[in-house]
């Protein structure tokens, strides 16, 4: 299996446009190597277009005849990555320590089988729930696991863990708190709850860049990031910046969510990342007095849809006060009652992700994509 010292050599064959090889010419700005997948980012100057992207072609037929190298993405970029002089300090938050997050992050994501990113076309449908026991279902499956909580607009993991305060800083990289074996890194652990949090685009992708690279997650079988829910801009940046081994996106199953649901498979879509399937949260309501089931959100939209879009339908979770009861005690259901009816719908929906990712990660056909 290549790793990042494999691709920089291969590097070495290609040519910038003034004859030195890319690997010393000083642009390449970025590589990861993730699950076969590797991803390079080389600055180029746009007023050569031409001339560079012959450079990226180059640079991406080398790459992908690495052994291992499934797929090859290169992709150019007109800027430098910001000095760390000018980096943080915007609105006095809290900030992770300084580096080299580049660098920070191939080695970090070199550590990590698998990336799973879990996204929402919209707001409030249960995309953190569906995180943090989704990761807590894989850590009972004996993988060691990781969650990201990247909703930087509304980060959820402090409430839904009860997990409070700064992490320790360590041979310069932050040490994630754990709960039930999972290692849980989220911005909020850095911000202070009543200061507003008002994020341009670049300043995100950065954040994220950073909880990736610059914390201690060790070697992980899986990292479960919980996206910022919506489809704009800065979801798409996030969503091409991080090599991900696959998404989930969560629905409820009214139209109006599943349409914004839509959307989100079509973000994956585009930037070509694999989509383990779409899950139906708040599926039906169980009444905890008569037992009778309701489908109050006319259930079933989420399979429906999954299949017209020739993606995986991961399973339905039903409105119940039981789970929003232990998420906002800080005791996600899978956690409080490994043993409930509760737990076994979410293991179920980790026993049918993990076995996604390790069948698909063999499947994944050999393609060169245009960066
Ligand atoms: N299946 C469920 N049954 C009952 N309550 C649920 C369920 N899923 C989520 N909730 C509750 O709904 C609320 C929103 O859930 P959650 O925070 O997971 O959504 P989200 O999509 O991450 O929202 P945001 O967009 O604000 O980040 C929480 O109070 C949570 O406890």
């Amino acid at each position: 299996m290549a790793n990042e010292a494999d691709v920089l050599k291969a590097l070495e064959k290609v040519a910038d446009p003034a004859g030195r090889p890319l690997s010393a010419a000083g642009v390449v700005s970025g590589i990861n190597v993730v699950g076969g997948k590797a991803f390079v980012s080389i600055i180029g100057d746009p007023a050569r277009a031409d001339l560079w992207e012959k450079v990226r072609l180059a640079a991406e037929q080398a790459v992908a005849q690495l052994a291992g190298v499934e797929k090859a993405v290169v992709t150019l970029t007109a800027e430098r990555a910001p000095q760390p002089a000018a980096q943080g300090g915007h609105h006095g938050h809290a900030h992770p320590p300084q580096g080299a997050p580049r660098q920070g992050l191939a080695a970090a994501v070199a550590n990590i089988r698998f990336i799973i990113c879990v996204a929402s076309g919209k707001g409030g449908v249960g995309k953190s729930t569906t995180s943090a026991n989704l990761a807590l279902g894989l850590a009972a499956q004996g993988w060691r696991v990781g969650l990201l909580d990247a909703d930087i607009y509304g980060p959820s993991a402090p409430r839904l863990f009860g997990l409070h305060g700064k992490p320790e800083v360590a041979d310069g990289k932050m040490i994630p708190h754990e709960a039930y074996g999972v290692k849980v890194m989220s911005i909020g652990f850095l911000v202070e709850e009543d200061v507003p949090m008002v994020w341009r685009g670049p300043m995100v992708s950065q954040a994220l860049t950073q909880m990736l690279g610059d914390v201690a997650w060790g070697p992980l079988d899986a990292l479960v990031i919980d996206m910022p829910p919506g489809t704009g801009d800065v979801q798409l940046t996030l969503a091409q910046q991080v090599p991900m081994s696959g998404a989930v996106v969560v629905s409820t199953p009214q139209d109006i969510a599943l349409i914004d649901a839509r959307r989100a498979v079509s973000m994956f879509q585009r930037v070509e990342a694999p989509i383990l399937g779409i899950v139906e949260n708040m599926s039906y309501f169980l009444c905890p007095h008569c037992g009778g089931r309701s489908e109050i959100f006319a259930h079933g939209g989420a399979r429906h849809d999954a299949e017209k879009l020739g993606v995986p339908f991961l399973g339905e979770v039903p409105l119940d006060i039981a789970i929003r009861e232990t998420s906002d005690a800080g005791r996600p259901v899978v956690g409080a009652d490994p043993q409930g009816e509760h737990a076994a719908i979410y293991l179920n929906l980790a026993a049918k992700v993990k076995t996604l990712l390790e069948t698909q990660t063999k499947r994944a056909a050999p393609t060169i994509v245009k960066g």
